[in-house]
């Protein structure tokens, strides 16, 4: 394939040609010759991007497949401009054991035209004890270890997985959640529950596990992953640990970075998701964090579910919204055409950082990395319209809002995985 006039941004930005061969990018320059039988994409005025890496999906299958199923997942993660995602394990059977994981992990390769990687379960069954063998799951290909959808509650269980994990080499990824704090919560508490007169779910339910799962990861020596961080707290906690020396990273979602609780405009299902909105000093740290490397990456947390999932009070529909056809849009529109940080800064957090923390060959367009690469118009401006997307949910407080930034062409493994 060979790329004409392409203004490459991110960490190698280039204007010119680049030409993929066998899925590699082979070669990049001015006026490139194309090789007979080449597909030939013409860029001028098109921004070219490393493909974009989200860290956190939910494909829903096995198990659930009506809300999601491995092909509409990563359709729409490619239509979203993402080449490589990481799918989590609540799933029916949960990938707790080497059998699961091996099936799954085969129909992530023949179900999906992007690098679809897996978590395997921390535990047996998502279930607060009986870790994993992660040893044998690492060898069947599982990219680390996550409970995704619910915490570990039980701390000596959580200090035995990052001990195991941490001899097979393998990081932790942790959905925070204390479920005695959570209590029978559906959105923050604060003034926006008060009003809606729905119970709440406090700061608490994440920050007390948080600071729990920091110190058993410093003395286990685990590479330990905080998933979707919600708080200003989480954000001063994972700051200070790094500076310890505690290696960890951590991801913040879109929803987090955009939304707070006082956003909530009435009970609406489409506003609830775990962690919930919290509060806009919250939101305004998470923000500070990703600006200052406390937060190295943004993960979209995609959870589809179904129409009737989401529909009625929020005191009873699903967690969760989705997220990957709307991610690079969104914050294109909100955080780089404002001019608040660079479009460098955003291909950072969505591509070269999650890409180095899990160690994945992504993020970078240079001669002998993966032709993954994602082809974007940022003067469109469109209005975001479920009617358009390739995932079966279509579960987004986002809907009717007008963003700039359109994926053309998402490529990967020198394939292309969407055209529009
Ligand atoms: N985020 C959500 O609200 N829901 C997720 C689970 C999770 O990410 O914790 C789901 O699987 O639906
Ligand atoms: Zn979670
Ligand atoms: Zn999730």
């Amino acid at each position: 394939m060979l790329i004409k006039h392409a203004h490459v941004a991110g960490p190698e930005p280039f204007h010119g040609d680049i030409l993929t061969t066998d899925g590699v990018i082979s070669a990049l320059g001015r006026n490139l010759d194309a090789p007979a039988k080449t597909t030939v994409i013409d860029a001028k005025g098109k921004t070219v991007m490393p493909g974009l890496v989200d860290v956190h999906v939910h494909f829903r299958e096995p198990g659930f497949t009506a809300k999601e199923t491995i092909h509409t997942g990563a359709a729409a993660a490619a239509h979203g401009g993402f080449t490589t995602v990481v799918a989590m394990p609540n799933l029916d059977p949960v990938p707790d054991n080497v059998a699961d994981l091996t099936a799954l992990i085969a129909k992530n390769h023949t179900d999906a035209k992007i690098h679809v990687e897996q978590f395997a379960a921390i535990t047996k069954g998502l279930h607060s004890s009986d870790t994993s063998d992660y040893a044998a799951l690492k060898q069947a290909g599982a990219l680390g270890f996550s409970n995704d959808g619910v915490g570990v509650q039980d701390a000596s269980t959580m200090y035995t997985a990052m001990v195991q994990a941490a001899a097979v080499n393998a990081p932790i990824v942790a959905h925070i959640e204390d479920e005695g704090f959570k209590g029978n919560g559906v959105l923050n508490a604060g003034a926006k529950a008060d009003e809606l007169g729905l119970p709440g779910m406090s700061n608490l339910t994440e920050t007390a596990q948080l600071a729990r799962d920091l110190v058993l990861a410093q003395a286990a020596g685990v590479h330990y992953h905080a998933c979707h961080v919600s708080t200003a707290l989480s954000v001063q906690l994972i700051r200070e640990a790094k500076a310890r020396g505690v290696h960890v990273t951590a991801e913040v979602s879109p929803h987090h970075l955009l939304l707070a609780d006082q956003d909530i405009p009435g009970d609406n299902a489409m506003y609830k998701m775990n962690p919930p909105l919290r509060s806009e000093a919250d939101r305004q740290a998470l923000i500070a964090g990703l600006a200052d490397g406390t937060l190295d990456m943004i993960a979209t947390d995609h959870a589809p579910h179904t129409a009737a999932e989401k529909t009625g009070s929020m005191a009873t529909a699903a967690f969760g919204i989705v997220g990957s056809e709307t991610a690079f849009a969104l914050l294109y529109t909100a955080f780089v055409k404002s001019g608040r940080f660079t479009l460098a800064q955003l291909i950072a957090w969505m591509s070269t950082q999650p890409a180095a923390a899990f160690g994945l060959p992504a993020g970078h367009l240079r001669v002998g990395d993966p032709a993954d690469l994602t082809l974007v118009d940022l003067t469109q401006s469109y209005v975001i319209d479920p009617k358009d997307w390739l995932s079966k949910g279509h579960n987004s407080p986002f809907i009717g809002q007008t963003v700039n930034g359109r994926v053309l062409t998402t490529i990967a493994g020198g394939r292309i995985a969407y055209k529009a």
